[in-house]
């Protein structure tokens, strides 16, 4: 079996800035990668089939985005082989740092290698698309600006930052906040060049805070270290901190009745380099 990170996501702000005629909501965010995430463990398969090796509680194989994307890029392309596939959760799940998106990135990342298919970057965002509007960004794979739902995204260069994330121990339903009536969606739409470190706010986070005490409660605690946000839908909360070790210690001190972790930011995702590869040799053929 070959191992590969799916990295977590922090969105450093996110404005709800409309809503289009699906339901889906206009977003701007910015996405920076954390080196801390599941792995996922890939083996091919001559037969074609593609098997879930492991188990996850509430997830039946049947949705798992990493199996979907494994099924998606077969019927796409093609493909005669199959695969094993091997998830070991470390992102908690439902947390708003992206795991289930990340895992189907991964996925079709290295799939795309193993299966010898030389699909384009792009040809793999729109895939993406299809299982997740969060998706897109891991698979193109590195700090950015994102528009529209999530997929319409460009480079960000970001300074390199330590974060104690924080995740109570509630799961929030990402389609119960966006239809909540209290959301606005109708922050003003701002160009990349305004980002700044501390730029916006989380448009979600207002609603979540009210709905679930637990999320209100942990970003109160954080704020003593800093300017404290939630990242994406919640519960998990975060916040910049000088250096590992007082991120580690913030993590250390956390009030009980939630997990924590900390991070750095990843400015790359380690299959990046191979989705550029794959795009250079394309073009070059
Ligand atoms: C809020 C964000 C911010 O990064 O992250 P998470 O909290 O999930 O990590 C994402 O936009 C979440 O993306 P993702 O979790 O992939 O969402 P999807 O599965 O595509 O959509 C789940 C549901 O959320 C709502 N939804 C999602 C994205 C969006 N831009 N507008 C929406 O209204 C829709 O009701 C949709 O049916
Ligand atoms: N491989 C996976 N890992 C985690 N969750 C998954 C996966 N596949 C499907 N899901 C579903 O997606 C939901 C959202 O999970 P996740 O992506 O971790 O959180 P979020 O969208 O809040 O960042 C989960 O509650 C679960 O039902």
């Amino acid at each position: 079996m070959q191992a590969f990170l799916a990295p977590a996501k922090l969105n450093l702000f996110l404005h709800v800035v409309g809503r289009r005629d699906d339901g889906y909501h206009l977003l701007q965010s910015v996405f920076r990668f954390l080196n801390y995430g599941d792995t996922v463990e890939i083996e091919v398969r001559q037969d074609g089939e593609i098997r879930r090796l492991n188990h996850v509680e509430g997830v039946p194989e049947a949705i798992d985005l990493a199996i979907r994307a494994a099924q998606l890029l077969k019927q796409t392309t093609g493909c005669t082989l199959g695969a094993d596939i091997q998830v070991t959760k470390h992102i908690p799940m439902g947390g708003g740092l992206g795991g289930g998106s990340s895992d189907a990135a991964t996925v079709l990342l290295a799939l795309n290698r193993l299966w010898g298919l030389n699909l384009s970057r792009q040809q793999l965002i729109d895939l993406g698309l299809q299982l997740g509007a969060d998706v897109p960004v891991f698979v193109f794979g590195e700090s950015a600006w994102a528009e529209g739902i999530g997929e319409k995204l460009q480079p960000i260069k970001l300074e390199p930052a330590c974060y104690a994330v924080l995740t109570p121990n509630i799961h929030v339903s990402t389609p119960a906040i966006f239809s909540k009536k209290e959301l606005t969606r109708d922050t003003r739409l701002a160009k990349i060049a305004a980002f700044s470190k501390g730029y916006g706010h989380n448009d979600l986070e207002p609603v979540v805070c009210s709905m679930y005490p637990e999320v209100a409660a942990a970003l109160d605690w954080l704020k003593q270290f800093g300017d404290a946000r939630m990242s994406g839908s919640g519960a998990s909360v975060f916040v910049e901190l000088p250096s590992m070790e007082a991120a580690n210690k913030v993590v250390a001190e956390k009030p009980s009745g939630m997990r924590g972790f900390a991070a750095q930011g990843l400015d790359i995702h380690p299959l990046r380099e191979n989705a550029n590869e794959q795009l250079g040799s394309r073009q070059a053929g």
